[in-house]
């Protein structure tokens, strides 16, 4: 089952690249742009991913994030991630960048989502992966700074899909980004909100009714409450589950904790993805074999998971119907 595991076609929803910057390639930025680190060692970085909550894991990652200086250091960064990629079976991926963490560093915009498509036209190019890019907005900042930043995206708005909202959710509720969502939804944005990871299932709710989003990043906290169970059933709403970094992030104990079985087997439109995995120490297959191992999931199981992950992206139908046949194409391979 690993190896089924490790090969089938897979696309992630649920990337931040900031996420992806291992720290060998943060010390080669540091050194490159001439940025010392407060750590010493590669030893050392890793010994201080040791996270008690979400905020404990942001203070880091916004931290490592300030190695990241020019379109070389974005590109690096992206291509580094779509290698991964390669090696997971992910042939399309749906990466979020957070262009405050760098603007507020007096990094420019362009600079920055020039790196990063470019190193996507290659993946496309050399690696055959496809993918979208959408622009989070950084939601323990205000709505103002967010429309800013939605302003400064207009100019390359043919290379960004879609808005997310991420960062510290507690204390930051989805209503507090309402105006900003509506106007990018009149510019043709879809529509993504990290909602019910470690803040209550009520922002589930609200991102749906007051975000009008078209998939919700995390949402696990949705088991707390029945009706939004049957709600996000009904609508087939797309969850964006991210195991390692749920528990790597204390929202659940251990994976044994973990209720993406739950979720499953009750209906519920949900997908395998990453998060962090420079973090959280794993890419996408190491999630699966995560959930696998721990909540004793079929192959089925497996199956649904990664077709979910194809019906729920924001790739055309023609393209969808292309990469479920390949899915499908692998399973009748691998079952004999
Ligand atoms: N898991 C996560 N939750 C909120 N904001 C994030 N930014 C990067 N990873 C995040
Ligand atoms: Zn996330």
């Amino acid at each position: 089952m690993i190896e089924f595991i490790n090969k089938i076609p897979k696309a992630e929803l649920h990337l931040h690249i900031e996420g992806t910057l291992e720290p060998k390639l943060m010390f080669e930025l540091a050194k490159r742009n001439n940025i010392k680190l407060e750590y010493k060692s590669i030893k050392e970085i890793k010994n201080a991913y040791n996270f008690t909550n979400l905020q404990s894991f942001l203070d880091i990652y916004y931290s490592g994030a300030k190695v990241l200086i020019t379109e070389q250091d974005f590109y690096d960064l992206t291509f580094e991630y779509l290698l991964k990629c390669k090696e997971n079976s992910i042939i399309h991926t749906e990466i979020f960048f957070d262009p405050q963490t760098h603007t507020s560093r007096n990094i420019e915009f362009k600079t920055i989502i020039n790196g990063i498509t470019n190193a996507l036209e290659d993946g496309k190019n050399e690696l055959g992966i496809s993918s979208k890019l959408i622009m989070c907005f950084l939601r323990h900042l205000s709505q103002e700074d967010a429309f800013k930043t939605l302003e400064q995206a207009s100019k390359f708005k043919e290379k960004i899909i879609g808005i997310g909202l991420d960062s510290s959710e507690i204390g930051n509720p989805p209503s507090k980004f309402k105006d900003v969502y509506e106007e990018a939804k009149k510019l043709g944005f879809m529509l993504v909100a990290h909602a019910g990871e470690e803040g209550s299932y009520k922002f589930i709710n609200d991102a749906l009714d007051i975000l009008k989003v078209n998939r919700i990043d995390h949402g696990v906290q949705a088991v707390y409450n029945n009706k939004l169970m049957q709600r996000l059933k009904e609508e087939q709403m797309a969850l964006t589950v991210c195991p390692l970094s749920n528990t790597k992030l204390k929202v659940f104990e251990n994976m044994k904790q973990h209720t993406i079985k739950q979720m499953l087997d009750f209906g519920l439109n949900v997908t395998v993805n990453s998060d962090d995995p420079a973090y959280f120490g794993g890419y996408l297959n190491d999630n699966f074999h995560a959930i696998y191992k721990n909540l004793d999931l079929s192959k089925e199981d497996i199956i649904t998971l990664v077709k979910n992950s194809f019906n729920s992206s924001f790739i055309s139908k023609e393209l969808k119907k292309e990469y479920l046949k390949k899915v499908d194409d692998f399973i009748a391979k691998h079952t004999s």
